[in-house]
């Protein structure tokens, strides 16, 4: 009897062992060779790839070597420094060509229409691939960002709501009173003596202090405490997934591996603290509300479709409202913080737009503070913002895998793989932007049509930024708040090196002269 169980059991274990050694095979051989062999037969070609590590190398060996030295002029011809290899690759291809992010296969797309009906038509059946998911796994998890196909689709409806109407409007207060202690400290550096700052430190702190205090309310200051725990987070993940594409890889104790599950059970606890402070003032009566932040909206929704006993609501669990908090810090912090810097960076060298855009404040805000009303009125500073994306778009690309066969334009997707699109090649390309592509020049959003699928800071379609008007409303009352208390100039400590760690950057940070103004 004893011998019948060994067999099966040991039978069990081959069966499990060889269908695991045939999806490894699967995903690191037949598969990569398959659509290879369907783009190939399209007449879609590009770089060799390497076993195991795809063309990741020779970018990386290609971008150290543009980054290596800091730019001489600030030019904002940066297409050169930041995707090298997207200039080398479309010169020797053409405008589509696939090449590997480790056994990752990616079609680089530029062409607008087949990006506009690719991003507007196959949400569900596109998202993001293993690898980002991987990458992203520890710090945030499955939030809306990473969520795929009805997962996302259910996610995305419940978060929306809390970026619209009288919501939305709801944040500007916070966003006018962390700006002006923002403002305070800036005026206090100046008071102690000190002409130049670092300004990207300045937008870090006030956007770091506006989505937490959106976040967890009146929470914020715990919520301050998990926004430094997921930054820290963030960075060793990614330092982590450097190795993604050798199988395992995740599961090694190393260094990295051994932090993050330390930093993330920490997160997790404090969010725990926070949801569960909640829920006990509900429960025991001393409050009828789960609080008017994003936290409480989620909680609330959780709640509701708890009681929807025969609905088929759908609820959120603990673990996704989690994510979907840590998922709000990261996705809408640092790509706020960025587009802040660089506009500063770019007003700060073009002062008469900067005058501009100052007289225009002046003439429709009271006191520099814009009410919601008159922040469509402000037109000149929405020109020089969507310049600023077009220049320097935080996000340089958009990466979404196929999960399904699909045909966009004329191009046969086959599913596993990933259309790569390159926003700040797009964003810069002469052909669609005219011979000043890489000139600042906020005019060219004044009047011209729009030219869909050729401006994508925010991506679009579906699945766009779900954030956007926040950022917007955000970028707008911050900069004209500081634009109106100071006037300023690029310091000659400025050093224009901007790099791509996920988002790009400035790498030693945007060092301004200010000078403040008569309120
Ligand atoms: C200038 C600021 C911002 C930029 C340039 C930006 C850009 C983007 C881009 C390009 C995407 C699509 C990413 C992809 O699919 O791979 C995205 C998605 C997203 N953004 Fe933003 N974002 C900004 C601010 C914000 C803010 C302030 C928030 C929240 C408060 C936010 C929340 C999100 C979320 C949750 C998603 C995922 C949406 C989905 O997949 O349905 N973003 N953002």
């Amino acid at each position: 009897m004893a011998m019948v169980v060994l067999t099966i059991l040991f039978s069990i274990l081959v069966t499990l062992l060889l269908k695991h050694f045939y999806d490894t095979l699967s995903c690191y051989w037949f598969t990569p060779l398959r659509i290879k062999k369907i783009m190939k037969m399209q007449g879609i070609l590009g770089p060799k790839p390497h076993f195991l590590t795809g063309n990741i190398l020779h970018m990386s060996s290609l971008v150290s070597k543009t980054t290596s030295n800091d730019m001489k002029t600030i030019t904002h011809d940066i297409v050169g420094r930041l995707l090298p290899h997207f200039l080398q690759w479309s010169t020797q291809y053409g405008k589509r060509f696939v090449y590997w992010n480790g056994n990752e296969p990616r079609l680089c797309l530029t062409e607008t229409e087949l990006i506009k009906e690719f991003l507007s038509k196959y949400n569900t059946v596109s998202g993001k691939s293993w690898q980002q998911r991987q990458g992203s796994k520890n710090f945030i998890g499955g939030g809306v960002l990473m969520a795929n196909g009805q997962d996302w689709y259910h996610q995305r409806h419940i978060v929306a709501p809390a970026f619209k109407g009288d919501r939305l409007k709801g944040y500007a207060e916070n966003m006018v009173e962390c700006t002006k202690e923002m403002i305070q400290s800036i005026e206090k550096a100046l008071e102690s003596g000190q002409i130049e700052v670092e300004i990207g430190e300045y937008m870090t702190k006030v956007t770091a202090d506006i989505i937490s205090r959106t976040v967890f309310g009146k929470s914020y200051q715990k919520g301050n405490k998990i926004f430094n725990l997921l930054t820290l987070l963030q960075s060793h993940c990614a330092q982590a997934s450097r190795h993604l594409s050798i199988p395992g890889s995740r599961f090694f104790p190393s260094k990295y591996n051994k932090e993050i599950k330390s930093l993330k059970f920490e997160v997790d606890n404090l969010l725990m603290e926070i949801i569960q402070s909640r829920k006990d003032c509900v429960e025991i009566g001393r409050s009828n509300c789960y609080g008017n932040d994003l936290l409480g909206m989620l909680l609330l929704n959780e709640m509701m479709q708890k009681k929807k006993k025969r609905g088929n609501g759908k609820s959120l669990n603990l673990q996704v409202i989690m994510d979907e908090c840590k998922t709000f810090i990261f996705a809408g912090h640092e790509t706020s913080a960025l587009l802040l810097t660089w506009t500063i960076m770019l007003l700060a060298i073009n002062p008469i737009w900067q005058q501009k855009v100052r007289a225009e404040i002046k003439s429709i805000c009271n006191a520099g503070i814009p009410s919601i009303d008159q922040l469509s009125k402000l037109t000149l500073l929405n020109m020089v913002i969507n310049e600023s994306l077009r220049l320097y778009p935080p996000a340089s690309v958009l990466p979404r895998m196929a999960f399904e066969d699909i045909m966009v334009g004329d191009i046969y997707i086959p599913k596993g793989l990933s259309i790569w699109i390159p926003v700040l090649a797009i964003h810069h390309s002469e052909e669609l932007w005219g011979k000043d592509a890489n000139e600042f020049n906020p005019e060219r959003f004044s009047s011209k049509p729009f030219i869909h699928g050729r401006f994508l800071p925010f991506a679009s379609g579906p699945r766009n930024c779900v954030g956007q008007t926040f950022a917007l409303m955000e970028a707008k009352i911050i900069l004209a708040m500081f634009i109106s208390r100071f006037s300023f100039i690029i310091s000659e400590n400025y050093l224009h090196a901007p790099v791509v760690v996920l988002t790009i950057k400035p790498k030693y940070g945007v060092q301004v002269c200010l000078k403040p103004l008569e309120p």
